[in-house]
């Protein structure tokens, strides 16, 4: 495997070198939107679509024939705490499901004619307990990093990414909290569906984790490895490497996100060529994409994760890159413009 991030310097670098988008390829791309026949901007977020995925892919008419879906899995000794209502051996059983075709992201990927690459991390080798340590040394977090960064391949159109990893919601939720502040409660939930005292008793054990690594450093890295997952480092690794290599990235639910937490905090642009498939009924996730500046394409009160709202959102956005580029110009068809 190729190492693209071979030390935590190297992804601080690539952090602070985002490229930007093709401006000439959106430019365009947004010439020709006003050309289609039909009132300007009538296709509302469609037409924006069509742009963002231009620029990103540095095509006037942008594609989606080589769509992946990536859904990693890591394991959480954080189970330990009583955080999830379903045992850690779930991950492995749902990646075994993933792999015979039998979940919700299989059903989904195949209706949005999605590739999908499952990518799991040392299941038999949890993080640590970060209530109680770091959940990751250097090197597990650089690797789990990596292992992301290199599902990414040049001439993929977009991506669409997941993550499966019972008790992630807790990471997430810590993630959150030490990226952008506020206490745990304002940023936990439910999973999987705890409620209640086991809400609470979730809650605690974030506030403790967070008070245990509060002089640990800030950094985008440190964040990940002391309160992140495999998983979870390894969706900031392909977000990261999407960007260097122009690939739109359809973003999922809370723990999806909450990956880019510490890499936005210090570097907002890094959610710039990433669209929010959904927001999902996990309370922390609209008050996270409001913090990662993305206003999400569907809201169908979904909360399973798996990349699964991210795979229905692919649709809409193949909706608006089918009319981008199939629809004729008033010129073509002889439909005269306004007045
Ligand atoms: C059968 C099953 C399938 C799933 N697919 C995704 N998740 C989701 O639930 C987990 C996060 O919730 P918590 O932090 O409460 O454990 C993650 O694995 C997430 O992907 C699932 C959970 C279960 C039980
Ligand atoms: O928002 C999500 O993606 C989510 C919510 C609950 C459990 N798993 C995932």
């Amino acid at each position: 495997m190729t190492v693209l991030f071979p030390s935590v310097a190297a992804f601080d670098a690539a952090l602070s070198d985002l490229p930007g988008p093709d401006r000439a390829a959106q430019d365009a791309a947004a010439a020709r939107q006003g050309q289609l026949t039909k009132p300007a901007g009538s296709l509302g977020r469609l037409e924006d679509i069509a742009i963002f995925v231009a620029g990103w892919q540095g095509l006037a008419r942008p594609r989606l024939e080589q769509g992946r879906a990536i859904i990693f899995a890591g394991n959480h000794g954080v189970t330990a705490q009583g955080v999830s209502a379903f045992p850690a051996s779930v991950t492995a059983q749902m990646v075994a499901n993933f792999q015979a075709g039998g979940a919700a992201i299989n059903a989904l990927t195949g209706a949005a004619g999605l590739d999908l690459r499952v990518v799991p991390i040392d299941l038999d080798r949890p993080t640590e307990d970060f209530s109680v340590m770091p959940a990751m040394s250097v090197e597990h977090c650089l690797a789990a990093l990596n292992i992301g960064a290199a599902q990414v391949e040049p001439g993929l159109d977009l991506i669409v990414l997941g993550e499966m990893g019972i008790g992630n919601s807790t990471a997430a939720a810590a993630l959150c909290a030490r990226s952008f502040g506020e206490s745990a409660a304002a940023w936990a939930g439910p999973g999987t569906g705890v409620h209640g005292e086991g809400l609470a008793h979730k809650i605690a054990v974030i506030d403790r984790a967070l008070a245990l690594h509060r002089d640990a450093p800030l950094s985008p890295f440190e964040t990940l490895r002391h309160v992140g997952g495999r998983e979870i480092a390894a969706i900031a690794g392909a977000v990261l490497r999407a960007r260097q290599l122009g690939v739109p990235v359809v973003l999922d639910g809370f723990i999806c996100c909450a990956a880019l937490a510490p890499l936005a905090a210090h570097y907002p642009a890094i959610t710039d060529h990433c669209i929010a498939g959904h927001v999902s009924a996990e309370p922390g996730h609209a008050h996270l994409l409001a913090r990662l500046k993305l206003d999400p394409l569907l809201s169908l009160g979904m909360r399973l994760g798996e990349g699964s709202g991210a795979a229905v959102a692919t649709s809409v956005i193949r909706a608006a890159l089918a009319a981008h580029d199939e629809m004729a110009t008033f010129a073509e068809a002889s439909v005269s413009t306004s007045k």
